[in-house]
């Protein structure tokens, strides 16, 4: 079998290597010519798959080590009889340690706790779920908004979205991109819905571009500097505007999900249903493949004040100024297009917060919670 990979999925030569050859290209780059002569395609969110890319191809199976599937033309994919996998939940870990990493920055700077403001959660999936799960955690108030989950589970304790807007200060946005059915997600967040955000509240976007209409967010940044701002997707990615970039306080180019642990896992998923798709068996397994992270332990004694030791081992982890500084150094250097996708290409190495183990030298409630609720492992001296 002849295997097509984009060269940002990891891992690949070691979980498919015993099916055949495998070609690696940048994701932007595997065209209809490339794809040609392949049995297997392995893509990731920038590669466009559909009737252009596939049509006179002899590919049998098409996987995407990503958790969204806009990029993916499904129906076409049924009616060719092509096999499909996405990788659901791979790094929606990796998705909540950037969102905590970020909000915790604007709190700080705004001199606040992360405890005193009430976070909206639009989508609550496999990422929006597990956000609400560390938010309960640390004792910080949240609602939720997700209508499709609402109906199907007859949820009565999930609101609409602009009770959502009315009640909360941070916005954060972790839904799908859907075009079709009962509820688009596609400029979501529209100009009505921008303007309706209370004067200091934050708007984080980490679902896809689209949810949220740029133009009309960068009218009101433009506006006045009530509003704060977390953008990881933008809309026309990698070409987004130049103008909204420098209004905007956290600014990433589409790396929340990128932690190591998270692609890993997308591989992994693939290679599980593809073997499964071609009735092999599953014989590689990531616990034999994943590298150990390069820091596995921070101890605290029982001085440490819980805000302050909380930091740490946040940007211990991952810090989301990394990415700011890195995104604004490439953009520089190669221009807005070039250094987005250069960035990702070039994507150090990051581990989720459940990676690092934090020793606690005396049983102080306060910081065992917050720590254990951020999402670090956490074990009590004598324990
Ligand atoms: N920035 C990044 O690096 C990453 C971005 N993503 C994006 O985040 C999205 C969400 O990821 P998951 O939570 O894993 O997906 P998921 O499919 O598990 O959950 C999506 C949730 O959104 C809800 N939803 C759908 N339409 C809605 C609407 N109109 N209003 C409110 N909620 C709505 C669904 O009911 C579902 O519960 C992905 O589809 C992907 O586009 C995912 C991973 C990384
Ligand atoms: O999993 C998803 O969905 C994502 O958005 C990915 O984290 C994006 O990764 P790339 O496909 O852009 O490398």
């Amino acid at each position: 079998m002849r295997i097509l990979a984009d060269q940002n999925i990891p891992l690949v030569e070691a979980f498919f290597g015993e099916l055949g050859e495998i070609t690696r290209l940048p994701g932007r780059r595997i065209d209809a010519a490339a794809v040609r002569d392949h049995d297997i395609l392995l893509v990731r969110s920038i590669t466009r798959v559909d009737a252009g890319l596939l049509d006179g191809s002899r590919v049998k199976f098409v996987g995407t080590c990503t958790i969204g599937t806009d990029h993916v033309d499904q129906a076409y994919l049924k009616a060719h009889d092509i096999g499909f996998a996405s990788a659901p939940g791979c790094n929606a870990e990796s998705v909540v340690d950037y969102v905590l990493s970020s909000l915790l920055l604007l709190a700080e700077e705004a001199g606040e706790a992360l405890d005193e403001r009430t976070v909206g959660i639009v989508g609550a999936g496999n990422v929006g779920s597990r956000l609400a799960k560390r938010l309960s955690g640390m004792d910080v108030p949240h609602l939720i908004c997700d209508p499709p989950r609402a109906r199907d589970e007859g949820r009565d304790d999930f609101v609409d979205l602009d009770t959502l807007i009315e009640r909360c200060d941070v916005i954060c946005l972790h839904t799908p991109l859907v075009d079709t059915g009962d509820h688009p997600t596609r400029h979501l967040m529209d100009a009505r819905r921008i303007r309706a955000l209370r004067p200091g509240s934050v708007l984080l976007n980490a679902g896809r571009g689209a949810c949220l209409d740029n133009a009309a967010l960068h009218e009101r940044l433009a506006a006045g500097g009530d509003l704060r701002c977390v953008l990881d997707v933008w809309e026309d990615e990698p070409g987004i505007d130049e103008a909204l970039f420098p209004l905007v306080d956290i600014a990433t180019p589409h790396i929340a999900g990128h932690s190591l642990d998270g692609k890993m896992r997308g591989t992994e998923l693939v290679y599980q249903a593809v073997m499964h798709h071609y009735g092999l068996p599953v014989r590689c397994k990531l616990g034999q493949l994943k590298p150990d992270p390069w820091l596995r332990k921070l101890v605290l004694t029982e001085w440490a004040p819980p805000r302050e030791a909380l930091a740490l081992c946040v940007r211990a982890c991952y810090d989301v100024r990394r990415d700011m500084v890195g995104f604004e150094r490439y953009r520089r250097r190669f221009g807005m297009a070039e250094g987005f996708d250069r960035y990702r290409a070039e994507y150090p190495v990051r581990r989720e917060f459940s990676t690092l183990r934090v020793d606690l030298k005396k049983n102080n409630n306060d910081l065992r919670e917050a720590i254990a609720g951020f999402g670090f492992k956490v074990k009590l001296a004598g324990k």
